[in-house]
């Protein structure tokens, strides 16, 4: 559905998006996440033909992005999508059908059926008096105007309140059902855990890791062991009538099982810390080189 090969994107000499790889299949949730000024937005307007690639490729559905034939198939949310103030719900959507050439009783249809499952009453209220959250049902809303198949949602949930962002996660994570194939962006790495088939980790214009999220554990992250004791030892930390150490190898494990034997006691207990996409992620930002010696002249954190 989407290749990109080595896609970069400059301005001036600043590199915003370092030769990105990877590929995007047909009815999966793509996360592209990484923190503030990643590249994300850039990569993602690039794929949306809206921004040019300073140098690679990017097929789209099977076209270059610029094709005109490609946006007919695609549904772009941008980060900030300014709403007319002056029309209402119902007369915006309806504006942005025509455009798509959309019968009017068809896209009445399918924007009412998208604002009822995003939970949006309010189809006749001037949009300059909604709320943010109300905006951004309705921006979405103008995403799926034309039936796409392929959705580009440049960080959906970001700014919204807790029950918005459940209602627009579990949206997208509906439209997968529906068979659409959707990658979007987010800074908020639980947003990205919790609905996405695959990922690609951004920082500093660079991916630093990507797979299924199972896969990205396994690879980077590092599962601890809680190791509960009903003696104290070194370095443990007492947890109502137990002590609990932490440590990393199973080796580790038995070295505190036999010193609990040794001081007259027992293990209890062994359970599993899975590190969080969060923690990685944390991990492999402070370990990256920074661009500034890979790339020569970025200098900007
Ligand atoms: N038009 C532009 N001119 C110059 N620099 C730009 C331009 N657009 C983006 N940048 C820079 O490129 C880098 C990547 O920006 P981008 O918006 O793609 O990041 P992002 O991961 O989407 O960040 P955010 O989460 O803050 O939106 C940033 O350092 C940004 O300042």
């Amino acid at each position: 559905m989407i290749t990109v090969e080595n896609l970069r994107k400059t301005y001036g000499d600043f590199p915003a998006v370092v030769g990105s790889d990877f590929s995007v299949e047909s009815g999966e949730v793509f996360g592209i996440v990484g923190p503030n000024g990643a590249g994300k937005t850039t990569t993602l307007k690039m794929l949306a033909g809206l921004i040019e690639p300073t140098a690679g490729s990017a097929d789209v559905l099977g076209f270059d992005p610029e094709d005109p034939a490609m946006r007919r198939k695609l549904g772009f949310l941008p980060e900030e999508s300014p709403l007319y103030e002056d029309m209402t719900p119902r007369s915006y959507l309806r504006f942005f059908a025509d455009l798509y050439d959309v019968p009017r009783d068809v896209a009445d249809d399918r924007t009412n059926a998208v604002l009822d499952r995003l939970d949006l009453e309010y189809r006749d209220r001037r949009l300059g008096d909604m709320s943010k959250g109300m905006k951004r049902k309705v921006a979405i809303a103008r995403s799926l105007v034309n039936d796409p198949e392929l959705l580009i949602y440049d960080e959906p949930a970001s700014g919204l309140d807790p029950l918005t962002t459940n209602v627009v996660l579990e949206f997208v994570r509906e439209l997968r059902n529906d068979g659409k194939t959707v990658v979007f962006s987010a800074h908020n790495l639980f947003h990205v855990e919790s609905i996405c088939d695959r990922v690609v980790i951004m920082n500093r214009g660079e991916i630093i890791a990507r797979g299924t999220i199972p896969e990205i554990r396994d690879e980077h992250g590092e599962t601890a062991y809680r190791v509960y004791t009903t003696v104290e030892l070194p370095e443990s930390e007492r947890e109502g009538d137990r002590f609990v150490s932490v440590v990393e190898t199973m080796d580790e494990v038995e070295s505190l099982r036999q010193a609990a034997a040794d001081a007259g006691g027992t293990v209890s207990d062994i359970r599993t810390d899975e590190a969080s996409l969060e923690d990685i992620f944390l991990r492999l930002a402070r370990d990256a080189p920074t661009k500034s010696t890979t790339e020569g002249g970025r200098g900007v954190s």
